[in-house]
């Protein structure tokens, strides 16, 4: 589904360079869950930016099912993103201003779903993920749990292929983040291809792979049984 090949990228200011990706490469295949681990600066936010198509690669081969995205613009990136791709972010990310049913529906205006399929999407996904009591609300009147619940619910109306999570347990407690953990477990076991960064060697658990980068590389990569 994802495979990239000495993929690079570099920062550059007026003095000094950095090489965020050096020469990385790395496969996931569909249905896999595989999280993504490494020091601060190793490069993880920048790879999940490239490979979730919000950011262009410098060199190097990124195949999104087998068809070469490196070189796509803008416009190709956001046409193929809205499409395949849903994003959970450690700090939800939701729309202040909009309600939880509001927040949910954005990504099936923006593909085009005429409004009546929207509310009936929007309602099955909020009823999974067990927020349909809060469907009126404004992320501001919701519990850190229950707006990931919501961000997890925006990410997966549109049926993604591939989740990107950046640390998505990062502002819960404990039991707030198993149930988050839980829920992705349960869309990769639906068929989602999932690729999470996280720093919690406990959250990794879930996953059946981790790839640990250093210095914008491929350090290991260990099997979960
Ligand atoms: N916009 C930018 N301009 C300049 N340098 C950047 C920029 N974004 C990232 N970098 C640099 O690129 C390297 C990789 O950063 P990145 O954010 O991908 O790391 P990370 O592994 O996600 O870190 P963290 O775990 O702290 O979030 C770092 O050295 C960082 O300072």
């Amino acid at each position: 589904m994802i495979k990239i090949t000495n993929l690079e990228k570099f920062y550059r200011t007026e003095e000094v360079e950095t090489i965020a990706l050096n020469k990385l490469s790395m496969e996931v295949k569909k249905g896999e869950f595989v999280a993504i681990m490494g020091p601060s600066g190793c490069g993880k936010s920048t790879l999940l930016n490239i490979l979730g198509l919000l950011d262009d690669p410098d060199a190097g081969s990124y195949l999104f099912n087998d068809i070469e995205v490196a070189d796509f613009n803008e416009r190709k990136r956001a046409d193929l993103r809205k499409h395949n791709i849903g994003f959970v972010f450690q700090s939800f990310n939701l729309i202040d201003e909009l309600t939880v049913f509001e927040n949910v529906e954005l990504p099936l205006i923006y593909t085009g779903v005429a409004a009546a399929d929207r509310v009936k999407k929007v309602e099955a996904v909020l009823d999974k993920m067990q927020i349909m009591h809060r469907r009126n609300h404004y992320p501001q009147q919701l519990s850190g749990g229950q707006q990931q619940r919501v961000a997890i619910a925006r990410a997966v109306v549109n049926t993604p292929k591939i989740i990107l999570a950046d640390e998505p347990t990062g502002n819960l407690d404990s039991s707030n983040g198993n149930d988050v953990m839980e829920l992705l477990t349960d869309l990769n076991e639906q068929g989602t291809t999932i690729i999470m960064v996280t720093h919690s060697e406990h959250d990794a658990r879930y996953s059946h792979r981790i790839i640990r980068l250093l210095d914008g590389q491929t350090v290991v990569e260990n099997i979960m049984i």
